[in-house]
């Protein structure tokens, strides 16, 4: 995504290109060294199957959104080796490497490859196969880490964003400041794609609104106040102006275009007369508001007149900024100019939200401005989910959050743990034993439903064998614990979602993959699906991941083979 020649000219790639590192050498070594051993042995013709999926949910919550999926069909779209890629590996792999395998690997598509997986955007769960990959064992062997680097951060980016947008509600507005603090350029990029597709309402990451087409916004930063001294440095520059006779531009640094009148007139006088009049209505007895601080909204306002937003906290919320930000905002009102609101970037933010919105009731009631009850207020400054859930407490009057470093560096937890296990090999099961129970791979072509209850909630995920009969409609099922031979339990479902779509097959993508937006929209009418319980932030319910009898028999007959005798002497 942070390929230079992708990022310059994006609406002139077809939508296949955008993603321009994520080609076949960016993979680990081991997985070519794989493949030129499976090579030589002979297993050019064997067909494998593997799962994607993972064994955790993430920051201690109960579920995942799973996305990365497009990015994924993109690559297997475009895979192929160039010339300079085989000559990088010629020069890298030892020398014995026999030519004809380099030959072989420029040769390689992925036409024979077949992808089933859930739809990009749902709620998701360990143990389900997020994505199935059948095809030659060398080419798909070859596509595993891709594949992992593709859904490990975008699900779990995506899944952040979702949590913080539970936090928050469906009122406030999110936007993801996260760029600087990103892990790298391609970090950053995907944070703002996949926070957006998460919930957020858009971004400060420019090239992101441009590359996905994601609203981008933003306000100012503090250097710009600190910029502007005093009153008079607008004056200053006007004098400096006129000596260099342009004086007629000049006129601008404080003229403001009256849109009632059509006449231009001076705004700064008119912020000042304001600043005047609304000390005592604030209860103010003497002005210690920052002049530097009044010049620079002022100038601020004149190059945004419809988009004034201003950022209060420099100097002194209450005693500064909000006094500042009420002047011009109503300067700028007598001239027919509907300010937006303010950014609280530090300090008590419940206290400091609830002050602001106090001011700007009681100026709306004393000089008859309704609206100026509703203008927004934006906190920034290290917010997380936890933070979110402590304003709620304190009833804080934040109607947008912006938030970076928390956000896009995953802080809570910086991993997905995604694997990419292979499960059959030439139609023979395989399984991957482990101390640890939960790590125990479930082999074999699995077939994934979800079950419906009453109320449309989501039940349970059922795992089968792939030739099984699928679940129906108002037919019991028995839903075991895939590895606890006593939790069982009997499900009649209201509805069953087959969780698996073929995505890709004879080397094109087998539907039309959903919008940006779509996806988006998916992972809020999926997450509604989600009872409550799982989804709250403390001590979450864990949601039911099952497997069929036939299943069940099958993994623990296939582990008992497998598992060898161990003799005590
Ligand atoms: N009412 C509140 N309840 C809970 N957390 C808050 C509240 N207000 C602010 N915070 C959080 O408390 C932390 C305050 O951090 P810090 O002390 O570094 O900021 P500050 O001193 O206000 O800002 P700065 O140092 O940039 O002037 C931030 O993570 C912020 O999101
Ligand atoms: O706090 P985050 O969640 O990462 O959100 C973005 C932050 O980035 C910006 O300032 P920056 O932190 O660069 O400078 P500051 O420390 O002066 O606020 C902005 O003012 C926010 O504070
Ligand atoms: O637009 C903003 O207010 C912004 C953008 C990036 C980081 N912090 C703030
Ligand atoms: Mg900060």
């Amino acid at each position: 995504m942070s390929n230079m020649e992708n990022a310059v000219e994006p609406q002139k790639r077809s939508r296949k290109t955008h993603n321009g590192i994520v080609q076949p050498l960016l993979t680990d070594l081991y997985q070519i060294t794989m493949a030129y051993a499976y090579w030589k042995s002979g297993k050019m013709n064997d067909v494998a199957v593997f799962d994607l999926f993972f064994r955790q949910n993430p920051f201690q919550g109960e579920f995942t959104i799973f996305a990365g999926l497009e990015e994924c069909l993109r690559f297997l779209e475009n895979f192929h080796y160039s010339d300079s890629d085989i000559e990088y590996l010629k020069a890298t792999l030892p020398k014995s490497t026999e030519e004809e395998f380099y030959v072989f690997l420029q040769s390689l598509t992925t036409e024979s490859v077949t992808l089933y997986a859930i739809e990009e955007g749902s709620v998701v769960f360990p143990r389900v196969p997020l994505i199935r990959v059948e095809g030659p064992l060398i080419i798909v062997q070859l596509l595993e880490t891709t594949f992992l680097t593709l859904v490990n951060f975008a699900s779990l980016m995506a899944t952040n964003a979702a949590r913080y947008r539970l936090a928050a509600g469906r009122r406030i507005k999110l936007l993801e400041f996260g760029l600087r603090r990103a892990q790298g350029p391609d970090g950053g990029l995907s944070a703002s794609k996949y926070a957006y597709i998460g919930g957020f309402d858009g971004t400060s990451n420019v090239l992101a609104g441009k590359m996905f087409n994601i609203p981008v916004k933003g306000t100012h930063a503090h250097a710009y106040i600190t910029s502007f001294n005093n009153l008079t440095e607008l004056q200053v520059k006007l004098a400096e102006r006129r000596f260099l006779n342009i004086y007629d531009i000049v006129m601008n640094e404080q003229m403001l275009l009256n849109r009632l009148t059509g006449q231009e007139e001076n705004l700064l006088d008119r912020c000042i007369e304001w600043r005047d009049k609304i000390l005592p209505v604030l209860n103010f007895s003497s002005n210690e508001a920052s002049d530097g601080e009044l010049a620079a909204l002022v100038s601020y306002a004149i190059a945004f007149p419809d988009g004034f937003m201003a950022l209060v906290d420099t100097y002194d919320v209450k005693r500064s900024g909000l006094i500042n930000f009420c002047a011009v905002a109503l300067a700028l009102s007598d001239l027919g100019y509907r300010a937006i609101g303010i950014r609280i970037d530090s300090g008590d933010l419940a206290y400091l939200s609830n002050k602001a919105h106090e001011v700007f009731q009681k100026v709306a009631n004393q000089f008859n401005i309704p609206w100026f009850s509703e203008l927004e207020i934006v906190a920034s400054n290290d917010i997380n989910e936890e933070t979110i859930l402590s304003l709620n407490e304190q009833n804080h009057k934040i109607d947008c959050f912006g938030i970076g470093t928390h956000l896009v560096t995953c802080q809570r937890q910086p991993a997905l743990g995604c694997v990419y296990k292979l499960v059959e090999i030439n139609g023979t099961p395989r399984i991957k034993l482990s101390h640890d129970v939960a790590k125990v791979t479930m082999p074999g072509c699995k077939s994934a439903y979800r079950l419906y209850g009453v109320e449309g909630h989501a039940l349970i995920d059922l795992l089968q064998r792939s030739d099984e009969d699928p679940p129906e409609v108002g037919h019991r099922v028995l839903c075991r614990h895939p590895f606890e031979e006593s939790k069982r339990v009997h499900v009649t479902p209201r509805r069953v979602e087959h969780l698996h779509k073929c995505y890709w097959k004879d080397g094109k993508t087998q539907c039309e993959l959903p919008t940006l937006d779509q996806v988006r929209q998916r992972v809020q009418t999926s997450l509604l699906t989600l009872r409550q319980d799982h989804k709250r932030n403390l001590n979450p319910t864990p949601y039911k991941v099952s497997v069929s009898d036939c299943l069940y028999n099958f993994i623990h007959d296939l582990w008992l083979q497998n598992a060898p005798i161990g003799e005590l002497s």
